[in-house]
């Protein structure tokens, strides 16, 4: 049985990124995916709008939906301030297992917390099994018809503050027309469209950002 993405994306960190450098395994990975093997991974061109939301908002408590290598894990938890935490939600194990690797060669155990699980069943236990109060920054970037049932699910929990910025990966591609519909026309969140490109392609994708009013 041969090797998956993953593991080939995974095995091209160890041996060519520098451990605890987080910017050579961003760097590792973006050479990969362009050079190598396509992978869903946020990527440089949108990673960089990512590094501009996070640096501005600096948060000290920050959500990930969909974990997938950890490409973003790495580039969101580089940033945060001592102290902060960074839950990244991932359900299937094989790809969690990969994560876990891609985010230790970085160094970024102390920052970061990858739960294992669907986020359907993980948001509503976030206050009793990790003590969040609410969250500032959430990067949804997992299945895309779950970014809406989501969002509304971390309304009902009131894991969302005012001034709580959430930031959607793939709005234009794959796209995600539910969510935009109903984030763009609720008068609880003021949004904003970051026109960019799809990783590693000249196909347009972008970001939504939308903060909540409360
Ligand atoms: C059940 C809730 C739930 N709970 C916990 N973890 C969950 C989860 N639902 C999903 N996951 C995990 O998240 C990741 C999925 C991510 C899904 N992402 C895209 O589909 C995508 C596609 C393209 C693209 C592909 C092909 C093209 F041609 C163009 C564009 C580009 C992109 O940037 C993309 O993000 C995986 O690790 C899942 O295991
Ligand atoms: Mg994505």
């Amino acid at each position: 049985t041969g090797s998956t993405r993953p593991q080939r994306l995974l095995r091209a960190v160890q041996k060519k990124a520098t451990q605890g450098d987080p910017q050579s395994v961003i760097a590792t990975i973006d050479h990969f995916c362009r050079h190598s093997e396509w992978a869903m991974n946020v990527g440089d061109e949108k990673g960089s709008i990512l590094d501009s939301v996070v640096t501005e908002l600096n948060p000290s408590s920050a959500l990930e939906l969909g974990t997938y290598c950890g490409y973003s894990t790495v580039r969101i938890a580089r940033l945060l301030p001592p102290g902060s935490k960074l839950i990244t939600l991932e359900f299937n194990p094989a790809y969690a297992a990969v994560a876990r690797q891609v985010i230790a060669w970085a160094g970024l155990n102390d920052k970061v917390q990858l739960v294992e699980g669907p986020s359907g069943d993980l948001i509503p236990q976030m206050k009793e099994l990790f003590g969040v109060q609410t969250f500032d920054f959430v990067f949804l970037d997992h299945w895309k018809d779950r970014y809406l049932p989501d969002t509304k699910l971390l309304e009902e929990c009131g894991l969302l503050r005012k001034g709580t910025v959430l930031l959607a990966d793939n709005v234009i591609c794959p796209g995600t027309p539910e969510y935009l519909e109903y984030i763009r026309n609720s008068s609880r969140y003021e949004s904003r469209y970051f026109k960019s490109h799809l990783e590693y392609t000249k196909v347009e994708d972008g970001l939504e950002k939308s903060v909540f009013l409360g």
